[in-house]
């Protein structure tokens, strides 16, 4: 049967691999640091030339479909997911990673109809590692299949998180209790690649067994919560219910008993939505 999106997952895998070759031909330049929301919430030209170039490219091909761009977004494009074709671009994620050349980088880049995830592409540029995943498909890196870790024992488990860039204090207090009570279930190790993406793409991959976060985006999400499912993991809410894509909470784990163990460690809080200012959204 022929695949409705296989063209526009064609057009998202070439046009990460473009992006992820002028992510890293920068990495050999000077890169200037700007800010955003605060000090440490850090942006490049590098985000923002290679955000409009996979836009450019994908407006040539599909003019009708629509977009949500980290870049765009910080420049006052609203953040709507509607239930037309939606292109997803977080263009580097993991920017603080760049800034530094520590060196795990991705090219992100998700894709919706009727607000349900069709495909996902992270390319792990530095590791020249290309993520994909179809819905109903299964996922893979670099054409080989993804399977999570088959770890029922969440003592024997590896978990990933992120500090992300939020540094008020009672945030950061919820953060290190929710790291503290995680390690001292005891897990075996806690691990940050600084970037959602490739953390989640390592919980499709079966090397580590869970990562959450509360604070990430859905331009870190979209495309690597489908590599997660398509690999056999489970998505939920940090509060255990279902996930949701615009709410910027996640837990991707390997199975759900880890995952609902997980949840009951964390202290939830709720940053706004990314859809909170959209028209028609929830207060
Ligand atoms: O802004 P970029 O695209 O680099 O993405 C974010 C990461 O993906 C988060 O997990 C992470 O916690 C940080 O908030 C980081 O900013
Ligand atoms: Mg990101
Ligand atoms: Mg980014």
């Amino acid at each position: 049967m022929t695949d409705l999106w296989q063209d526009a997952m064609d057009h998202a895998v070439s046009a990460a691999r473009g992006a992820g070759q002028v992510v890293r031909e920068a990495l050999l330049e000077d890169r200037m640091v700007m800010v955003k929301s605060s000090s440490v919430d850090l942006v490049t030209q590098t985000d923002q030339k290679v955000e409009q170039l996979i836009i450019q490219s994908v407006k040539e091909k599909f003019p009708t479909h629509r977009f949500i761009g980290e870049e765009s977004v910080a420049a006052g494009e609203p953040c709507v997911l509607s239930d037309e074709p939606t292109w997803i671009i977080d263009p580097i994620d993991g920017t603080t990673n760049f800034v530094h050349r520590f060196p795990f980088v991705a090219v992100s880049i998700g894709f919706s109809v009727n607000k349900q995830v069709e495909f996902g592409v992270v390319y792990s540029c530095l590791e020249d590692k290309m993520f994909t995943a179809r819905r109903g498909r299964g996922s893979f890196c670099n054409g080989d299949p993804l399977q999570v870790s088959d770890q029922k024992a969440i003592k024997q488990s590896i978990i990933a998180t992120e500090f992300g860039s939020d540094r008020d204090p009672e945030v950061v207090d919820k953060i290190f209790s929710s790291l503290r009570n995680i390690l001292c279930i005891p897990v075996h190790g806690i691990r940050s690649a600084g970037t959602a993406a490739i953390n989640m793409c390592l919980v499709a991959s079966g090397c580590v067994e869970a990562y959450y976060e509360i604070g990430m985006h859905v331009w870190d999400l979209a495309a690597a919560s489908l590599i997660v499912s398509e690999a056999g993991g489970v998505l939920m809410d940090v509060e255990g219910g279902p996930f949701d894509l615009m709410s910027r909470r996640v837990i991707a784990a390997n199975n759900r008993t880890i995952a609902e163990r997980i949840s009951g460690e964390i202290q939830a809080y709720a940053p706004a939505r990314d859809d909170a200012a959209a028209p028609g959204a929830d207060p």
